[in-house]
C-alpha cells in the first residue's frame, strides 16, 4: 500500500508542491480543506504523514498549528523550507486596474502586505488556499478578481501573471513539518529537536530555562510561547534546539525536568534549515 500523504490545499498550492518535493507522488496526496483535518486524518490513520506550514519568515509563525501538534499528539519527523515567490494573477485579459478584489490564503497576504499599499482601492480577502482561488476564479470566469499564488498554480488554472515575485522580501521562505502518528525509529542521530516546556510561573524562570539548554551546548533555533488554555495567563514554550552531542541533549532534558520544567518531545530529526 502506498504512503498517503495529507495536506491542506490542492494542486498548485505550496502544500502540494512541498509534498511532492519530499514525496515524489502525486497520487498519494490526500487534500484536506483546513488544517484540523490534516492533523485528523494523521491522528487517526487514514494518513501516514501529513504536511504543515509553522513558520514563515516575513509573517511569522502559524500559532494554531502548535496547538493542533499538541492535541492531536502528532509527532514531528522532519521539516522542510520552501523558498515562496508570490505572483498576482487573474483571467487572461484582465489589467491590475480591472481588480477591486485579490483573494488569497492569509499568511500569503500578510506576505505580500506592502504590495498592496499601493493599491488601496483592491479588498483583500482570506480564502482556504493560494491554488484554490485561482481555480476558482478560472472555474467561474471572476473577471474582477485576482489570486495571490504561485507560477504553477497559474499554469495549473490557466491564469495570466500580472505582477511576478510580490512578497514584502525577495528572500521568503517557509518551513514545513511532517508529522506523523507515532515516534519513527531512525537510525541517524538527529540533528534537530521540537519541545513543549512548561515552567513555573516564577522569577528567572525563563533566564534558567535557558541558561540550562545553553550549559548543554544546545542552540536555541526558536522560541515561541503559546497560552496554555486550560491556566488563564500562563504560557509554554515551543522551543527548537539543534544538537551537537547527543548526551548533552539528554541530560539537559533531564535537568530541566528534576528542576520542576515538564518537557513533551514533539519530534527530534535531521535540521534542514538552508
Ligand atoms: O495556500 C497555500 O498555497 C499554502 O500552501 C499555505 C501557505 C501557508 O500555510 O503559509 C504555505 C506557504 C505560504 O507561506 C503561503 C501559504
Amino acid at each position: 500500500m502506498s504512503t498517503k500523504i495529507a495536506i491542506q490545499g490542492i494542486p498548485g498550492s505550496f502544500h502540494h508542491q512541498v509534498a511532492l518535493e519530499c514525496f515524489g507522488d502525486a497520487s498519494s496526496i490526500k487534500c484536506y480543506d483546513v488544517f484540523e483535518q490534516v492533523a485528523k486524518s494523521v491522528a487517526e490513520g487514514s494518513c501516514d504523514f501529513g504536511i504543515m506550514a509553522i513558520e514563515n519568515s516575513i509573517a511569522g509563525a502559524i500559532l494554531p498549528n502548535y496547538d493542533l501538534i499538541d492535541r492531536h499528539k502528532l509527532y514531528i519527523d522532519g521539516e522542510h523550507y520552501l523558498p515562496i515567490s508570490h505572483n498576482l494573477m487573474a483571467l487572461p485579459g484582465t489589467t491590475l486596474e480591472d481588480l477591486t478584489e485579490v483573494q488569497s490564503h492569509p499568511m500569503a497576504l500578510l506576505q505580500c502586505h506592502n504590495f498592496f499599499e499601493k493599491y488601496p482601492t483592491i479588498k483583500l480577502t482570506s480564502e482556504k488556499d493560494t491554488a484554490s482561488v485561482a481555480k476558482k476564479i478560472r472555474q467561474n470566469g471572476l473577471s474582477a478578481i485576482g489570486a495571490i499564488a504561485s507560477k504553477t498554480a497559474a499554469d495549473i488554472y490557466g491564469l495570466d501573471i500580472l505582477a511576478e515575485d510580490i512578497q514584502s522580501f525577495k528572500e521568503n521562505y517557509t518551513r514545513f513539518i511532517l508529522l506523523k502518528s507515532g515516534k519513527s525509529t531512525g537510525v541517524l542521530p538527529p540533528s534537530k529537536a521540537s519541545l513543549k516546556i512548561t515552567i513555573k510561573n516564577e522569577k528567572g524562570g525563563l533566564a534558567k530555562l535557558l541558561t540550562t539548554l545553553a550549559e548543554h551546548d544546545l542552540d536555541l533555533s526558536k522560541i515561541q510561547s503559546i497560552p496554555l488554555m486550560e491556566r488563564p495567563w500562563d504560557y509554554a514554550f515551543f522551543i527548537d534546539v539543534l544538537i551537537s552531542d547527543w548526551m548533552q541533549y539528554k541530560n539537559s532534558l533531564h535537568q530541566l525536568e528534576t528542576t520542576g520544567a515538564t518537557v513533551k518531545i514533539l519530534g527530534e530529526y535531521i535540521n534542514q534549515k538552508p
